[in-house]
């Protein structure tokens, strides 16, 4: 879609339906909408709905922030309701009535959030919705009498397409909505997306299910429309305008009209700090000092630091004080994530925090990142530098957005990443207006090799990418190849055919050549690379399939003609849906490992699923070390999985490198860190026992990336665990649903019933339980001053006592912490408490809402507290008889 496309609305016809409660839809639901400030469509938004209300499938594409979701939230609750048993429409609702939507999103912070969105709006319709990401949940989505609506990430949703497939009841599916439809062109994640839709128009449930897909930043929609046969619409409507802008040595442009000069002078900024070679301060102050916010896009997570640091240091002086209730809403803010983290926040990030600014990237906790996130949301964080995965992975508002330079993560910023960025800026119902500013190196219109000038006119001006199928490499389709060469070269470049193979062979919907053909017809590479690149690349993944005992092809009793079929393999790896050649190497590891599995804790298969991580042995000595404190037991299962002391001692004295045995001390040293987390040692002790430079990696381990690398083996250890269940396995799978649980929870087994509840830590969990406060019912029956109690036991200990033995560390954040050790006066204890309270008990009605939905009063008359008891928080007051 070039920008200056007009938007395409029918010419003539009946008037559009503006007002949502015109969309049949029940009062409840437009109620909703109205609650959250959506009463009257946008002319396009109906324009677009009307072309989808039919049941065709439909791709629509609006710039950033012009109101895409609503158009297939709509189209989708409309679906669900029309293919509703009738007999039950006006009784009560109950889930196995409901046909199934899927709404597939690309990022983990998206899909939670959506999933949310989507309960609030249908709190009172009795169709349940629910988030699938990541290692949250370990069901698959859409499971018989499941939630109606499931809100997954793409590799949940192929997950769960496959699931379907494989058991007949791909027809209970009545829609699936894909948001950043252009994703399929993403070289990781797209043929995964490829994958989910090519099943989906394979079945022969195909035109009962209605394909819906948006983007922002999409071209070349002639082979996507050919691909799902779908009607597509295009506009280039924005409810709050955005004004792109670039700076050159402080002067600044405006981005001009196509066809026009790129960039036009505006403005001169004023001098700023030495310190601030890119302008960014005045940049930052204009909107601070009329209270709106800025993002600022940084190429690393170093300079993201840098640059906040800067900003809160010159800053200062440049806006009018912040009043004190902001002031005390920054405080509270560093102090809630003080006390998440058990004292162990970042220092510097806490400082920024008071002066309302903040960074945001992968190094930070999960708690850090969402104290960050709703300090910014709520306006007591002003600026918040990021690194670019933050555009397109949370929804952040800002007034102003800021790149600061064209170069991005680990290259400069692509057209769809700059437009991603950008349309951050000026969202409907959080700013009046919106402006982008990127910061170019170099005079104005220096030549290139003097500047960045012409490459950022590029990125201002260029058409959207174009949509392209991720199925086979790039160049082979560019070049109109009839062959993917040979050998294992050839074989790589089909890794994403051998994945749709196996998926379809092993799920039951193919098995002969003809089926395959079918196939291949629905995706969209059928539509992109020549026939005849496609049928050889088919032939080369077949073929390996079967050579790698994947797959075989041979006639059984009652057949007429060879079929293909899955092997017990084949069907394990499927089964894990892990990347095939991860399956492989599981499979391969598990069996070869099966009868000596150390299964007296989990070291052992924590390094049986560590399928990839950031470890790399550089400091062989401080290893050696480390190794020589492990404990016996420890020391048994290194010695099973081929870890020797005598390499070490090769590697100390400086033997030659064997990158095979390097590569596996250092998956053992991954493996202790994560068992160490598994056994509630916190992530600050672990990283810096592990996380120095040049240690265990070169530029060091932040907490933020062990967290990363424990919700990693959470899910592998629930993959491996199905792979296992498939392949018989029986002892393994209980164990690796062990390792997965407890890597979800961060906790030892005796902690999980507490764990349910997401607001706790491990830590704060352990000092309830040694309170005698094991699950969430008892947390919310107990007192709040018993609750306090207990979780004074959950800060360090000499952060309680004052003890002159502390260690340095401590003493800093005991000092920062200001806690006295006397019960009652530590507010990090007393807020915690609170909050505790509050969640267990929403916990509690939560579960009594679902089990009461689901018609089991039993349940529900469980989790309700016994007669007489009464639950009281200070932010309201819920009773319950
Ligand atoms: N008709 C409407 N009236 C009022 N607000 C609306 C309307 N439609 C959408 N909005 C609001 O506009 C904001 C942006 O909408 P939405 O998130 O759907 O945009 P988007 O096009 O999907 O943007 P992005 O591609 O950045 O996700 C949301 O807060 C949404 O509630």
């Amino acid at each position: 879609m070039s920008e200056d496309e007009l938007t395409c609305m029918p010419a003539k016809g009946p008037p559009l339906r503006l007002c949502l409660a015109d969309w049949g839809l029940p009062f409840a639901i437009t109620q909703a909408y109205a609650e959250k400030g959506v009463k009257e469509m946008y002319p396009w938004q109906a324009a677009a709905l009307e072309g989808g209300l039919d049941g065709s499938n439909l791709v629509y594409c609006a710039p950033t922030s012009g109101g895409k979701s609503l158009v297939a939230e709509i189209l989708m609750l409309r679906r669900l309701l029309a293919t509703q048993k009738p007999h039950t429409r006006f009784k009560r609702w109950k889930m196995q009535e409901w046909k199934f939507a899927l709404f597939v999103l690309p990022y983990i912070s998206v899909v939670a959030e959506k999933a949310a969105h989507f309960t609030d709006v249908l709190r009172s319709s009795g169709c349940k919705c629910k988030g699938f990401y990541g290692n949250s949940e370990n069901g698959t989505p859409l499971q018989p009498g499941g939630e109606a609506i499931a809100v997954c990430t793409i590799e949940k949703a192929n997950v769960a397409i496959n699931r379907l497939v494989q058991e007949d009841r791909l027809g209970e599916l009545c829609c699936i909505v894909i948001d950043e439809v252009h994703m399929t062109s993403d070289p990781q994640r797209g043929p995964a997306l490829e994958l989910a839709i090519t099943k989906i128009l394979h079945s022969k449930h195909a035109a009962a299910i209605q394909i819906v897909g948006m983007s922002a930043t999409m071209g070349g929609l002639d082979a996507l429309s050919k691909w799902l046969n779908c009607r597509l619409f295009l506009t280039n409507f924005r409810p709050v305008s955005l004004t792109e802008h670039a700076v050159f040595q402080g002067t600044v442009f405006t981005k001009a009209k196509a066809g026009q000069l790129c960039l036009e002078p505006q403005r001169q900024l004023p001098e700023s700090d030495a310190r601030d070679r890119d302008f960014l301060l005045p940049l930052v102050a204009e909107v601070v000092g009329e209270a709106g916010s800025v993002m600022v896009f940084c190429a690393s997570r170093k300079q993201c630091q840098s640059c906040a640091e800067l900003i809160a240091d010159l800053l200062p002086a440049h806006v009018p004080p912040a009043s004190e209730e902001v002031q005390q809403a920054r405080e509270e803010l560093a102090e809630g994530m003080r006390g998440a983290m058990g004292g162990f926040a970042d220092a510097a990030l806490e400082r920024l925090m008071r002066a309302g600014v903040a960074w945001h990237h992968a190094g930070l906790t999960l708690e850090e990142r969402a104290h960050v996130e709703a300090g910014y949301r709520a306006g007591s964080i002003r600026v918040l530098c990021a690194t670019s995965t933050l555009a397109a992975g949370i929804n952040l508002p800002a007034r102003r957005v800021i790149l600061r330079s064209l170069w991005q993560g680990p290259g400069p910023v692509s057209r769809s990443q700059y437009l991603q960025m950008v349309g951050r800026a000026g969202r409907a119902g959080y700013a009046e207006v919106g402006e982008s500013y990127i910061v170019g190196q170099g005079p104005a219109e220096a030549p290139r090799g003097l500047g960045n000038w012409h490459a950022i006119c590029e990125v201002l001006h260029e058409p959207l990418p174009v949509l392209q199928s991720r199925l086979l490499p790039q160049d082979a389709v560019d070049r109109s190849a009839a062959v993917l060469g040979t050998g294992s070269g050839a074989e790589a470049a089909t890794a994403h055919l051998q994945r749709l193979l196996l998926e379809a062979i092993a799920n039951g919907s193919t098995s002969g050549h003809s089926d395959i053909e079918r196939l291949l017809c629905c995706t969209l590479i059928r539509h992109q690379a020549p026939a005849s690149l496609v049928d050889a690349a088919v032939k080369v993944a077949l073929g390996s399939l079967r050579q790698r005992g994947l797959l075989s092809f041979r006639a059984l009793p009652g057949d007429e003609k060879p079929r293909w079929r899955a092997t017990p393999m084949g069907t394990a790896v499927h089964s894990s849906s892990l990347p095939i050649h991860l399956g492989e190497r599981l499979y391969e590891e598990l069996e070869a490992g099966l009868q000596n599995v150390a299964m007296d804790d989990l070291l052992h298969p924590v390094y049986l699923v560590l399928l990839e991580h950031p470890f790399e042995i550089h400091d062989w000595s401080t290893w050696s070390s480390t190794f020589h404190s492990l404990s016996a037991h420890h020391r048994r299962v290194a010695s099973a999985v081929g870890i020797t002391r005598e390499h070490i001692l090769v590697r100390m004295s400086g033997g030659r490198a064997d990158e095979a045995k390097d590569k596996q001390h250092a998956r053992f040293a991954a493996a202790c860190v994560v068992n160490a987390l598994l056994c509630e040692v916190p992530a600050w002790q672990v990283a810096e026992e592990w996380g120095k430079a040049d240690t265990f990696s070169k530029a060091g381990l932040s907490r933020g990336q062990l967290q990363k690398l424990q919700a990693d083996v959470a899910g592998w250890a629930a993959m491996a665990s199905q792979l296992t269940a498939a392949a018989g396995w029986l002892n393994l799978e209980p164990l690796l649903m062990r390792v997965s649980q407890q890597a979800i929870a961060g906790a030892c087994p005796e902690l999980l019933d507490l764990m349910q509840m997401p607001e706790l830590t491990a830590a704060q969990a352990r000092a309830l339980y040694r309170a005698g406060i094991t699950n969430p019912e008892a947390l919310a029956a107990t007192p709040q001053v018993d609750v306090e109690r207990a979780l004074c036991a959950w800060l360090p200990h000499t952060m309680r006592t004052g003890s002159a033995a502390r260690p340095k560390d401590a003493r800093s954040a005991a000092a920062r912490v200001g806690i006295t050790g006397q019960l009652g006066s530590n507010a990090v204890v007393r807020r915690s408490a609170k909050l505790l309270l509050t969640a267990a008990r929403e916990h509690l009605l939560a579960s009594a809402q679902a089990a009461w939905h689901e018609g089991d009063s039993k349940d529900a008359a469980d989790v309700l507290p016994p007669e007489g008891v009464h639950w009281v928080t200070d932010a309201k007051e819920m009773s319950m008889h």
